[in-house]
Formats: structure tokens, sequence, C-alpha cells
């Protein structure tokens, strides 16, 4: 049974989720904080359920030996090192969308708090002032909202800012004019976006891009007695200017959920008053947090149990659905690349998949991650389909896919051709109807071969003999032949023999092998059929 561990506070329904799915769970969600004891325990789990607290370090994940799946229950992952968990091979799922409304819903109430001093006339009428004449707010009927990053919850910030009669104006570089139009806001860039608001908020992901983007310059753009709103993360806003800003009278104030060190229990903001700050409350409501709980246990039990992979970062979606039907496929695209893997010795450059027939309306993209991770696995024993792409890029290898209609009598087969600076390979498969692949062609040469743990493979003359030399070695070292294949381009010409063994074929006597006349290569290979 699969074992997670839920680091964080997550709503009770994710517990329940995963023992309703048969995965085991532990809940500690004080664990994330202790960086120590989760290192030491991290090795008992195969999926890791967190939200913003716990720090998914290279360390963590260098000790996370049993780890397939890191489950975010809300949307941020830069608490995770993505790279370091895609080479290990580990799925970074998040729930894109379950927090959304919650989130741009606080950020309205912090422009509101803020527009109108809403948290110090509550602590000064609170402690029996009654200080009337000291509070004068603003209204934001009229006024330009400028929204930085309109996706999930940008978007919906902007239509909520247009039904309180505020001028929206957006910057996002992948937003469409169609789509500004339907939210009904004007898209702009960045510096037109300063000069004109009056209120700023920012729903932007940090990146390397978006880091430092509220910097001095940007606030030299901004006019005096902008306001500025941030629900996103706290690096965006470069704190110190942001406190120069707001003491200089040049930004009037500023509503930061966020900071950029977090827990924030001491900062320079926290002693002006023009500053209404929360402790990341962004996604704090009880809808939203029921949402990503269960989300986040359905997606990961739906990985650990049945394979299926949504939300994740750093793989292919597969649906539960597909998974099934994908399996024999994901198996087929595998072994095509594990034979190239195995008989390639030099370097390859480049690579080309063709999907023919019904594998081309497959996930594509999930059977190029298998055959990738067929193909360096020879090399790089600890690869999967996460991090095989990465390690392919890494390696400066070029991957390119083709797709097309049924071409010949099979309903469908994969072709996996790869360049090396000498030379061009190429196999194909397919799965028949009881699920397991077969090579079908090889060199351009067709046979019909099914594939087995271990193999040996030659490449001959066409020539009378080579199936009795093969077939008395094998006798010889007491070596059962399950199956022999052979294939030809034409009489005379170049031949090939496939050997599905019932064990490894003998390294010494390869060498005999290799050593006759008529060979020109003999390889044992070995796959993963299980
Ligand atoms: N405070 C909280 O508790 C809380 C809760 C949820 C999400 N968040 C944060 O809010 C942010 C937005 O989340 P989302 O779900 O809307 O993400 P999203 O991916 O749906 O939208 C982000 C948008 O930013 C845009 N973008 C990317 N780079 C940009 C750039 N350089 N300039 C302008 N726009 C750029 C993207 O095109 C995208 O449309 C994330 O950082 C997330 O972590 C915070
Ligand atoms: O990215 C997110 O989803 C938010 O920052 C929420 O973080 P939290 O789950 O730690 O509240």
């Amino acid at each position: 049974m699969p074992r997670v561990l839920v680091s964080d506070k997550l709503s009770p329904t994710a517990v329940q989720i995963f023992k309703d799915r048969g995965v085991d769970v532990d809940y500690l969600p004080d664990l994330g904080k202790d960086k120590e004891k989760l290192l030491s325990v991290i090795d008992q789990y195969d999926g890791l359920a967190i939200r913003s607290a716990t720090k998914v370090t290279e360390k963590l994940i260098a000790a996370a030996t049993n780890l397939k799946v890191i489950g975010r229950a809300g949307i941020g992952v830069d608490n995770v090192d993505i790279p370091a968990a895609s080479r290990k091979g580990i799925i970074v799922m998040n729930t894109p969308f379950g927090n959304s409304i919650t989130t741009a819903e606080h950020a309205v109430a912090l422009m509101f708090a803020m527009a109108r001093e809403l948290p110090e006339a509550n602590a000064s009428t609170k402690a029996g002032k009654w200080e009337k004449n000291r509070f004068m707010g603003v209204e934001i009927t009229g006024k330009t909202l400028g929204v930085i990053g309109c996706g999930n919850i940008g978007s919906i910030v902007a239509t909520r800012g247009v039904g309180l009669k505020m001028h929206v104006i957006a910057f996002d570089p992948f937003l469409s004019e169609q789509r500004a139009a339907e939210l009904g806001v004007e898209k702009v860039e960045l510096d037109e976006l300063l000069q004109r608001s009056d209120f700023i908020t920012l729903h932007t992901p940090m990146t390397d891009k978006t880091k430092g983007i509220i910097n001095a310059e940007a606030f030299a753009k901004m006019k005096t007695g902008v306001r500025i709103i941030n629900c996103a993360r706290g690096g965006l806003i470069v704190e110190a200017d942001l406190v120069e800003a707001l003491k200089s009278g040049k930004v009037a104030g500023a509503a930061v959920d966020v900071f950029e060190i977090e827990p924030a229990t001491d900062s320079p903001l926290f002693g002006l008053e023009n500053v209404v700050a929360t402790p990341h409350l962004g996604a704090s409501t009880s809808e939203a947090q029921e949402n990503v709980a269960l989300q986040v246990a359905e997606q990961m039990a739906d990985y650990l149990i049945k394979g299926a992979v949504s939300n994740a970062i750093n793989m292919p979606s597969i649906t539960a659905e597909e998974a099934p039907r994908l399996k024999p496929f994901v198996k087929l695209a595998e072994v095509l690349g594990a034979f190239v893997g195995q008989v390639t010795e030099e370097p390859i450059t480049e690579v080309e998949i063709l999907f023919d027939g019904s594998t081309a309306t497959m996930n594509t993209r999930a059977l190029i991650s298998a055959a990738l991770a067929g193909l360096i696995r020879p090399q790089v024993a600890d690869v999967n389909m996460v991090s095989a792409p990465i390690m392919v890029k890494e390696r400066g290898i070029i991957v390119s896919e083709v797709k097309r209609d049924k071409s010949g009598v099979f309903d469908g087969y994969i072709k996996l051709t790869v360049k090396t600076e000498k030379m061009t390979r190429s196999i194909a498969g397919t799965c028949f109807s009881d699920g397991k692949p077969r090579f079908i062609q090889i060199k351009g040469i067709n046979l019909d071969a099914e594939v087995g743990q271990h193999m040996l493979y030659t490449t001959n003359a066409d020539a009378p003999g080579i199936i009795g030399l093969l077939g008395t070695v094998c006798g010889k070292n007491d070596v059962n032949i399950a199956n022999f294949q052979l294939g030809r381009n034409r009489p005379g010409g170049d031949a090939i023999a496939l050997l599905y063994l019932d064990a490894p074929f003998p390294e010494p006597v390869l060498r005999e092998v290799n050593e006759h006349p008529a060979i020109q290569s003999a390889k044992r290979l070995q796959f993963d059929i299980a």
C-alpha cells in the first residue's frame, strides 16, 4: 500500500480521501517546519502532500529515496525545487484553481481595507479613542486598477474591479486582446500600467523574470499616491524600495499578504501606518481549503494507485480513463527506446518519434517521455518519464515528433529513429490485443518479434549457417531459446536475428559469436517487461 505524508495543515478531507482510496497516510501538520525531522523520515513515503510551509529542497529530495509524487494543495510551487524533483523522477503536482476565487477576494478585501484604513480605524475604535477625524479614505469607484498578471486570480480580480466600477487595465504578456475584451479590461504594457494606475495589484507567479518586478525604478514611473496590493509572492516587490516609496509619500498605501521572507515576524513594513499586512492568508477560507485538500488527495491517490497524472508541473497529464489503454503503449515506447539505447554506442544527437495510425491519437507527450526514458536508461540507471526529457535536453539531444494516419497493415505503430554523428538507426513496434509489445521493423527490415527480458540481437550476412551457429552456442551454454526471429532486406543481403532467451546470453560466448566471419555484430539486450 502506498504511503503518504501530509506535512502541512490540510483539511481532514484529504486524510479521509487517502484512506478511502487505499493509501496509508500520516498527518503530521507541523513536520514541514521541522527540517531535520522531516529529513529523517522522508525516505518512508511514496507521496508528500504540502502547502507553502514545507520547503522541499534539493537536500530533502536527495533523502526521499521512495518518493514518487509531491502534491501541493494550492497554487505556488516556489517552495519546491522542481528541477531537483524532476531529475529524481518525482512528479510535482498542484491544484491550480481551488483557491483562486478566495485569493482574488482577499486582494479585493485588502484594497478596501487600505483605501479606508480599516485595520487602523478598527484598532483605534476598539482602544476607545473614537478618532472620527483621523481617518479619511479614498473611493475606488472610477479609479484605475492595474492588474499585473491576468491569469486565474488576476482575471477574477479584474472582473471584480469592473463590477466595482473601476477602470481596469492589465499587463500580462500572455493575455490576448480577445480575452482582455471578454474580461472588460484594457490590455497595456507594463510602463503604461505603472504610469496610469491608482491601485496596482500583483498576480504573477514568482519567476526569474517577475522577481523584483516592482522596484525603485518601477515606483519612479508610478503616480504619486498610488496604492499597491500584493497577494501573489513577496519577492515580486523589492521590500526595501517599497518602504522608501511609502516613507517618501510616492506610494500612499500598501496591502501585503506575502513577504520576501516567510514567516515574516519582523519587517520594516510593520512600522508604517499606511501598510496593511496579513500572514499569507490569501487561500485561507474554509471553501478554498476544502477544494485544495480534496483535489490534491484525489490527484495523488490517482497517481499512486492508477498511474493517472493531472496538474503535474513536470510531466504530461494522463487521465484515469486513458491510463489503462495507454499503459501497454507506454511500455512499447519504453522498450523501443531501450533497444536503441542498448545498441547505440556513440552519442545520440537526434531522436525522431513517429506515431502512425491509432498511436497518433494517443497521449504522445507521455509516450515520448517513456521512449526517452528507455533510450537513456542504459547510461543513467535512475531515470523515469519525469526525468528523461530533462536529461535528454541536458545532453543536447534534439527530439522531434511526427504523427500520421494509418499507413500499413497495423492499426497503429511507433517508430523511433535516432541519429548519431556516424549513423541513423530505426526500430518500430506495436502492441497486439494481448497488450504485449512487439518489434515489427528493425533497420528497415520487417519481422514480428515478441519482446523478452533477455534477448540476443545480431546483424549478419544473409548466409547459411547462422541459425545453426546461434542455436548451437545457446545449446552448448544451456541457454534456452523461447523465440527466434529472422529478417533480411534481400536474399544474400543484410540480415538480422533476434533471439528471446530464458536467461542472459553469457558474456564470454558473445565474444565467440562476434568473432564469427558472418556476424557483423552480436549484442545481448535486456528489457524490463514487467
Ligand atoms: N496569497 C496567497 O495565499 C496566494 C494564493 C494563491 C495563489 N497565490 C499566488 O498568486 C499568483 C498567481 O496565481 P494564479 O493562479 O493566478 O496563476 P496563473 O498562472 O493562473 O496566472 C499567472 C499569470 O501571470 C502571467 N505572467 C507570467 N509572467 C508575467 C510577467 N513577467 N508579467 C506579467 N504577467 C506575467 C501569466 O501569463 C499568467 O497569466 C501565484 O504567484 C500564486 O502562487 C497566492
Ligand atoms: O500559492 C498558493 O496556493 C498560496 O500561496 C496559498 O498558500 P498556502 O496553502 O500556504 O496558504
